[in-house]
């Protein structure tokens, strides 16, 4: 039977990139979608503006929206302090049982819980299941159209505090005309666009960096 894309990224991966070094896997990755075929990762270009607003905010609790293959899985996790914890949340579990095996190559299992299921139910288990008191940061990279719906149902679960930065990819391409438009007007957020490219492209995206005022 024929293979699928995330299965040939992951043979790339296991081929390419050294067993418990995260750096190789995430180069594979790249390698893999700018010679080989397109990903829906958010790419090195985007990756590192994702590198820098992670290790600024140092945080302890992170929550990824839309795990895909575990590329920005395993760029979060490589940059998190010891005892710190990444939550990611994946709708197919197709495309779950592929992270789980590149996060596994990384060596990061121990920073990841890897989540089947949609946002939307899970989120409200946060606090109760997966015992969360608040995240410290966020990052949004699941259905363009869920991006608000989740971000007000973060802020109903008591899921945000003073501070906790949600960071968006994708708001110019594919787009995510609401949630912009939500959280620059918002008094309760600061937020901050980070132009770039769609990755391995030069289309224009960018990421929104938003702080949760309270
Ligand atoms: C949505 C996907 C990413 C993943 O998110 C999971 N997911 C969904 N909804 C939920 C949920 N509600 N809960 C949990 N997981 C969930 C899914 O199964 C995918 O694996 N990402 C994209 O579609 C995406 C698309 C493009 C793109 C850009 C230009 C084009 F011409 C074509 C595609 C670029 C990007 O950078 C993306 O990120
Ligand atoms: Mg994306």
């Amino acid at each position: 039977t024929q293979s699928t894309r995330p299965q040939r990224l992951l043979s790339a991966v296991q081929k390419n990139a050294t067993r418990g070094d995260p750096c190789s896997v995430v180069k594979a990755i790249d390698q893999f979608c700018r010679s080989k075929e397109w990903a829906m990762n958010v790419g090195d270009e985007k990756g590192c503006i994702l590198d820098s607003v992670v290790s600024e905010v140092n945080p302890t609790t992170v929550l990824e929206l839309g795990t895909y293959c575990g590329y920005s899985t395993v760029r979060i996790a490589n940059l998190l302090p010891p005892h710190a914890k990444l939550i990611t949340l994946e709708f197919n579990p197709d495309f779950a049982a592929i992270a789980r095996q590149v996060i596994a190559w990384s060596g990061l299992e121990e920073k990841v819980q890897l989540v089947e299921g949609a946002s939307g139910d899970l989120i409200p288990k946060m606090k109760e299941d997966f015992g969360v008191k608040t995240f410290d940061l966020v990052f949004l990279d699941h259905w363009k159209d869920r991006y608000l719906p989740d971000t007000k149902l973060m802020e109903a679960c008591g899921l945000l505090r003073k501070g906790s930065i949600l960071l968006a990819d994708n708001v110019i391409c594919p787009g995510t005309p609401d949630y912009l438009e939500y959280v620059r007007s918002s008094p309760r957020y600061e937020s901050q666009y980070f132009k770039s490219h769609l990755e391995y492209t030069k289309v224009e995206d960018g990421l929104e960096k938003s702080v949760f005022l309270g």
